[in-house]
């Protein structure tokens, strides 16, 4: 996995990979790739954070969120290389993945 910081194209290229599957939810915000998942309650909400958790910790890249109840949102950054690489696309589509899944 590249760790190389990503141009911003490539950032909007990514960005609309991952909002053409669903809504346009990842934004780049704070140069952050960031999106709010909401769930049906707070045990749907902490399972997801409990499969992107293992994920994560699989990867060794660890994402920023906030959990309240049945919403969880996150922000994904690579501290590395000061900005957004590969592996927050990937750990996002990991995300997208698994909320989908239910
Ligand atoms: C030493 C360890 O590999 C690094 O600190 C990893 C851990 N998890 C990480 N997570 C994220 N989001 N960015 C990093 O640069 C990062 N680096």
């Amino acid at each position: 996995m590249t760790h190389r910081k990503l141009e911003p194209h490539e950032i909007e290229q990514a960005l609309q990979q991952l909002n053409s599957a669903g809504s346009p939810d990842w934004t780049l915000d704070n140069g952050k790739l960031t999106k709010t998942f909401k769930f049906k309650d707070f045990q749907q909400a902490f399972g997801f954070m409990t499969v992107c958790a293992m994920y994560a910790e699989k990867k060794d890249h660890h994402p920023e969120w906030f959990n309240v109840y049945s919403t969880v949102k996150v922000q994904l950054t690579t501290h590395d290389v000061s900005g957004i690489s590969l592996k927050d696309i990937d750990l996002a589509k990991k995300m997208e993945a698994t909320a989908s899944r239910g």
